[in-house]
């Protein structure tokens, strides 16, 4: 059987790089930072000692160069589960896929991947300008369900007592629940909050926001903040962690999401400046990083 990966499955363009990032595989480091917005890229990388490598094409920009002798990519993703799709299928076909056989290579590489971006808390407790450490991306946003994937007895635990306690309105999601890369997690130890990240399809009413729709389900803010599992509590929400956490399970990478509080929703409060937390976020996880 042939096991070339045919064109119209990878693609790779004129420079020989993957479609969506524009990057080829000697163009990517092993330990890559993502972000949402494009514009973070820059301030990512401005902490770069030296920076080999600038790509761009629509929404994803990638820096790669060193912070010294450590090599690092910063990639930016967008918004939302679908681009998370697009870029971690792209980075593991970088490192995993030969671009001049089309072939899975024999001995497949794990990637370190970390995510610095910015999330709404669902505790009184952690509030504004703080930083969350995600124990688990859980998933309301159905990317997952198109992946076959295993599930740890605490995953099911977690999600049988989710389902149990949290209320959905009927057919709007099928939950599914990842842990954080266990050999990335205890490093983000001293001055991060820890906890559930939920991951949703939106940013409004998929988070309980409204301004002139009205919501299905609305008591899902107040039923998510007050869920509760052994010493497990939901900390926050956002729109990526849970893919990034349920792919690097599939295709074998380490995973870790940190998020720069700016909301809070039970206090109803928004950072004042949600630039500069996002600045101390992106300094005090490098120093980390860079030693990883
Ligand atoms: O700041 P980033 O990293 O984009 O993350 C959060 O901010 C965006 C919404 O404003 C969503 O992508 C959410 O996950
Ligand atoms: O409330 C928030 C803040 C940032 N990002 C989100 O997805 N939600």
């Amino acid at each position: 059987m042939d096991k070339r990966i045919a064109e119209s499955e990878l693609i790779i363009n004129s420079r020989g790089a993957v479609y969506h990032l524009d990057v080829r595989p000697e163009e990517l480091a092993d330990t890559i930072i993502t972000v949402g917005d494009p514009d973070r890229v820059a301030v990512v990388s401005q902490h770069f000692d030296k920076i080999e490598g600038r790509f761009q094409h629509r929404e994803f920009v990638t820096h790669t160069g060193y912070i010294g002798n450590k090599r690092l990519s910063v990639v930016s993703t967008g918004i939302g589960t679908d681009n998370i799709d697009i870029v971690f299928n792209e980075l593991d076909a970088l490192v995993n896929i030969d671009f001049n056989t089309r072939l899975v290579k024999e001995n497949l590489s794990s990637l370190n991947i970390i995510r610095l971006g910015t999330s709404g808390a669902l505790q009184e407790g952690i509030p504004v300008d703080s930083f969350v450490v995600s124990s688990h991306g859980l998933g309301l946003d159905n990317l997952l369900n198109y992946y076959a994937f295993d599930n740890t007895e605490e995953e099911k635990q977690l999600l049988e007592a989710f389902r149990g306690q949290v209320a959905l309105y009927p057919g709007s999601a099928f939950p599914a629940i990842f842990a954080a890369g266990d050999q990335l997690v205890d490093k983000f130890q001293d001055g991060f909050h820890h906890g559930i990240t939920v991951t949703c399809p939106g940013f409004y009413a998929p988070q309980g926001r409204v301004l002139r729709g009205t919501l299905s389900n609305p008591n899902l803010i107040d039923n998510l903040t007050k869920f509760s599992y052994n010493h497990h509590r939901i900390s926050n929400f956002e729109m990526e962690t849970s893919a990034m956490y349920g792919l690097g399970r599939v295709l074998g990478h380490q995973c870790l999401s940190i998020s720069a509080i700016v909301a809070n929703r039970i206090r109803q409060e928004f950072s004042k400046d949600g630039g500069a937390a996002v600045q101390a976020l992106i300094k005090k996880g490098l120093e980390i990083i860079a030693t990883l």
